[in-house]
């Protein structure tokens, strides 16, 4: 699938992160001097939160491809999202100048935060191939999407999206603003109006939301949360008591205060004296890392946007274990990441393990115990390992791992991977016995027939003596072998 963005600002860079780091080579127009710095640096911070993010092996990055122009950029994409700046004329202007040159088939998906599909649409030639895809910041890491315009472009706007972690939310009846950036819009009126009245200070506000009902709303949103809060009786009570309240003059919705020098000025003071220790840059990076850890939480939780992430790697398992060629089995490749590097400039310890794990796993999924066949409450687990770290490995290095079956049987088989660095050699060999298991019933059972007879036809490959290393632990320190 050819991918073109149009913009590569915040949000355009955002999407081109997504889009590369799901393994798709997108075609860039933007005619921002430092564009291509602006893309890479946003790009480096969603490489680190992805291989933070993720257990699974990410797939082979695609590649930012940079147009000279948008005729260029579009030639032969089948999806194009525009993110150029919120101006109507502007948003006219690019539209006609992608259907000019785009195939008649492809997509164009606009990351308009307030537009409706038929204000974008007004000059268009084929208005019915334009849609709303309108996302958060940070668009690599949130996966919602607002999908606006029905039809078959929304469809296949929502299956490009979905293929990339992306959930979209067809919205049927287009409005200004879309749904989240009404709410968005409530909340922050109201935020303006307490600095300009001097109630509170950005920072005050920010840490109501951030120490209170914002960690709320990343697991449960608004409705679930006050159902909740309507105690036993649910959300009817929780109307009839504060139902009310809506009526008080609470909030001052309906108007907007004025954003004069004065106004802006105390604002973005006020921001500098919170914020201002670090540049956007570090603070994209804080927000990722914490973003992070409540992916994570709400994975091992298997709630909210946890399932997304998990459905992600399940997507990049299957992906990635294509059928292999030869023996030993190839069926992982990664490369080292930074984060995986410790004070002593080399891939720390544990993370040898996080490599042969993938490799277990694209095994699994090699002989059918994949995320369906687990499904049904059946898994493998690991109960011994034995690692022999061989060589350093670096900051970038790609890593190969080659996987031989030394034994199975009913319940259990026992693989021995082998790290090769891209000149040949070991980095490491890890040796590892896993077992079939019922995980309802947290025991051991025998295998079914399919994944046996997968097994055996593995086996009959394996025809080379195993390496001497095989079955055993770590040597004893022999006195006659000290270091006088
Ligand atoms: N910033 C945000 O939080 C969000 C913004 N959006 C929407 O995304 C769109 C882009 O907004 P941002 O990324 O924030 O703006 P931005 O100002 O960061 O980026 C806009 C980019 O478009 C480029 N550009 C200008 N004219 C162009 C042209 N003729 N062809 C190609 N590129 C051109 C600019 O050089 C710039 O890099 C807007 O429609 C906005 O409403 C959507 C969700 C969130
Ligand atoms: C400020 N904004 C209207 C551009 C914000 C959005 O559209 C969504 C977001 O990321 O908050």
């Amino acid at each position: 699938m050819k991918i073109a963005a149009i913009g590569g600002g915040v949000i355009g860079g955002g999407w081109i992160a997504r889009f590369v780091l799901s393994g798709h080579d997108v075609t860039v127009f933007d005619p921002h001097p430092e564009a291509e710095r602006i893309v890479g640096e946003v790009l480096a911070n969603a490489t680190r939160a992805w291989q933070g993010l993720f257990q699974a092996p990410l797939p082979r990055s695609g590649r930012v491809v940079w147009a000279s122009s948008i005729a260029e950029a579009v030639a032969d994409a089948d999806y194009i999202q525009e993110s150029v700046p919120e101006r109507l004329d502007l948003k006219h202007r690019i539209i006609a100048e992608i259907e000019a040159a785009a195939p008649a088939s492809a997509i164009i998906g606009s990351s308009t935060s307030g537009f409706k599909p038929s204000e974008l649409r007004e000059a268009a030639r084929h208005p019915d191939r334009i849609v709303v895809a309108h996302p958060f910041n940070p668009v690599y890491l949130l996966p919602v999407v607002e999908v606006v315009g029905g039809g078959a472009a929304a469809q296949r706007a929502s299956e490009v999206l979905t293929s990339v972690g992306m959930k979209p939310v067809r919205i049927a009846r287009e409005i200004d603003a879309h749904i989240g950036d009404r709410l968005l819009e409530a909340i922050w009126r109201e935020a303006l109006w307490l600095v300009n009245d001097g109630i509170a200070t950005t920072e005050e506000i920010d840490d109501i939301i951030r120490f209170g009902f914002g960690l709320r709303w990343a697991q449960m949103g608004l409705f679930e949360t006050y159902r909740i809060a309507g105690g036993e009786a649910g959300m009817r009570h929780f109307l009839g008591q504060f139902g009310p309240a809506l009526k008080w003059p609470w909030t001052k919705l309906m108007d907007v205060p004025d954003l004069d020098d004065a106004l802006i000025d105390r604002i973005a003071g006020q921001s500098d004296a919170q914020s201002g220790a670090h540049s956007i840059r570090e603070l994209e990076r804080i927000r990722d890392d914490n973003l992070v850890g409540i992916f994570q939480a709400l994975k091992a939780n298997d709630w909210g946007v946890g399932q997304t992430v998990r459905a992600q790697e399940d997507a990049f398992y299957a992906r990635e274990v294509a059928a292999p060629s030869g023996y030993p089995l190839e069926l992982h490749q990664t490369r080292v990441a930074g984060g995986w590097v410790d004070y002593n400039g080399h891939m720390t310890e544990f993370r040898y393990l996080q490599v042969m794990g993938d490799a277990t796993d694209a095994f699994l999924i090699h002989i059918g115990l994949d995320a369906a066949y687990r499904a049904q409450g059946r898994s493998a687990y690991t109960v011994e390992t034995h690692i022999r770290h061989l060589a350093e490995v670096k900051a970038g290095e790609r890593l190969t791992v080659r996987t031989r079956l030394l034994g199975h049987d009913q319940k259990r088989f026992r693989l021995h991977h082998a790290i090769l660095r891209d000149d040949g050699t070991e980095a490491a060999t890890g040796e590892h016995m896993l077992l079939h298991v019922d995980t309802d019933a947290g025991r051991a059972v025998p295998m079914p027939s399919l994944l046996l007879a997968a097994l055996d036809r593995i086996a009959a490959q394996d025809s080379t003596p195993h390496p001497e290393h095989a079955g055993q632990g770590v040597r004893a320190i022999r006195q006659s072998e000290a270091i006088a």
